[in-house]
């Protein structure tokens, strides 16, 4: 059996025939054909497959008379547009260098039939330059038009969008985005990803793999994922909004130094990590942080949570600091798991529950920060080899005030 929340869509006709009532074409059909869709229907439903994936498959159904077959069909029908939180229209936006520059074609081929299937429409935007995804957003998008908005790339492309829904949000809402006390609106409308991007981490930390079918079918069944959002200020003015990772220090500079070698493809992240280890700058500083309590998890924690849990940490009052020289000072608001690795920073971290985890790497010997960078590709409990074998490791929840959920 199949649940209805997971039916993508139901035609009458036969499926393997690949002759559908309602596919818009013309055909000609002999009298038994026609009497084989006059008489079956066909439910393409979602099917579970391994590591997390989805596929779409069908089922095609037999009537005696075309009659009950009819009723059947408008009878799912009715129940699948019932169904709350799917999306009827979509705007998306596809970015055509992301990644391997696939988006595109990815779109085209593997998500655009899906949707079409599931009959939803669709408005495409391909950008033209970087973060005209971003600008369309605040500024010219008709949101009411809209049940969500899908970006086809990577975690950048995601962040354009973030930025543009988040900020568009606040700007309705009479928000002020420069202080770092008002307190975010959540947007109406829901973000959904299709990965075709170099790490596509985000994707990965919450659908569990990197498939643009999956994602397809999440979008389309409408699944949705709370997640917290950090809004990153300096004195009294809005920097940027972090979804995944802040990173100051390595993290901080493999980025910076990776995006002047795009034109490298995903491999620039293996060279510019490599160049940065191979550096070794230590940043000397304070970093100040408010410990969250109440959390239902901590960055222990052996379970690793996918679910959005959408509470608000409390803080205990008492602003803790921890002074020293670090090769990286990290906040991770969720685990950043991507297929290189695949438990990512924070294997715990929760989806949102308004806190992040810090995670700061004292200067260290380079074998010893290389062991701990090779820690990210594995399986095991990180922090626990760390914190026992090799340098001091403090990991802890925090919220400083500055970080809005
Ligand atoms: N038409 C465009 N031309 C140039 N740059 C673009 C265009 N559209 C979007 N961008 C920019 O490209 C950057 C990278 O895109 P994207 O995140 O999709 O791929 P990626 O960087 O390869 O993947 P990941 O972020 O997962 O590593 C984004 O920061 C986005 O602002």
């Amino acid at each position: 059996s199949v649940a209805v929340s997971e039916i993508v869509a139901v035609t009458q006709g036969d499926a393997a025939s690949g002759r559908h009532r309602n596919d818009g074409r013309w055909q000609k059909m002999s009298p038994r054909t026609e009497e084989v869709q006059e008489h079956s229907f066909t439910v393409s439903y979602v099917e579970r497959t391994r590591q997390h994936r989805w596929r779409c498959s069908e089922v095609t159904f037999q009537c005696p008379e075309g009659a009950l077959c009819r009723l059947w069909v408008s009878s799912i029908t009715e129940q699948l547009q019932a169904l709350a939180g799917r999306p009827k229209r979509l705007l998306v936006y596809i970015n055509p260098f992301g990644g391997k520059q696939q988006g595109r074609r990815v779109y085209e081929q593997k998500v655009s039939p899906l949707f079409a299937r599931a009959g939803i429409a669709t408005h495409v935007i391909v950008t033209e330059y970087a973060n005209h995804a971003r600008d369309h957003l605040r500024t010219q998008a008709e949101l009411d038009d809209f049940d969500g908005v899908v970006c086809v790339g990577g975690d950048g492309m995601f962040s354009e969008v973030v930025h543009g829904l988040v900020w568009r949000t606040q700007s309705d809402a009479g928000v002020d985005h420069h202080s770092p006390e008002a307190e975010l609106q959540p947007c109406r409308l829901r973000i959904g990803i299709i990965p075709a991007g170099s790490t596509d981490c985000i994707c990965f930390a919450t659908v569990g793999t990197n498939d643009p079918v999956t994602s397809a079918l999440h979008i389309i069944v409408g699944d949705s994922q709370p997640m917290d959002v950090c809004s990153v200020h300096h004195n009294n003015t809005f920097l940027r909004y972090s979804i995944s990772l802040l990173g100051y220090g390595f993290y901080g500079d493999v980025l910076t130094d990776s995006e002047r070698k795009r034109w490298m493809g995903p491999a620039r992240y293996d060279f510019s990590g490599l160049k940065t280890f191979l550096t070794h700058h230590y940043y000397e500083g304070t970093v100040s942080y408010l410990p969250a309590r109440g959390i239902m998890g901590n960055p222990r924690d052996r379970t690793k949570c996918r679910a959005g849990v959408c509470v608000c940490a409390e803080c205990d009052g008492e602003w803790r600091t921890v002074r020293g020289k670090f090769l990286a000072i990290n906040a991770a608001s969720m685990s950043c798991a991507c297929p290189r690795s695949p438990k990512g920073l924070s294997p715990a971290a929760h989806l949102a529950d308004g806190t992040t985890d810090l995670i700061l790497v004292r200067k260290c010997s380079r074998l010893d920060f290389l062991r701990h960078l090779l820690r990210h590709t594995s399986k095991d409990d990180q922090s626990r080899i760390m914190l026992d074998r090799l340098f001091d490791f403090p990991m802890s929840s925090f919220m400083p005030v500055n970080l809005q959920s």
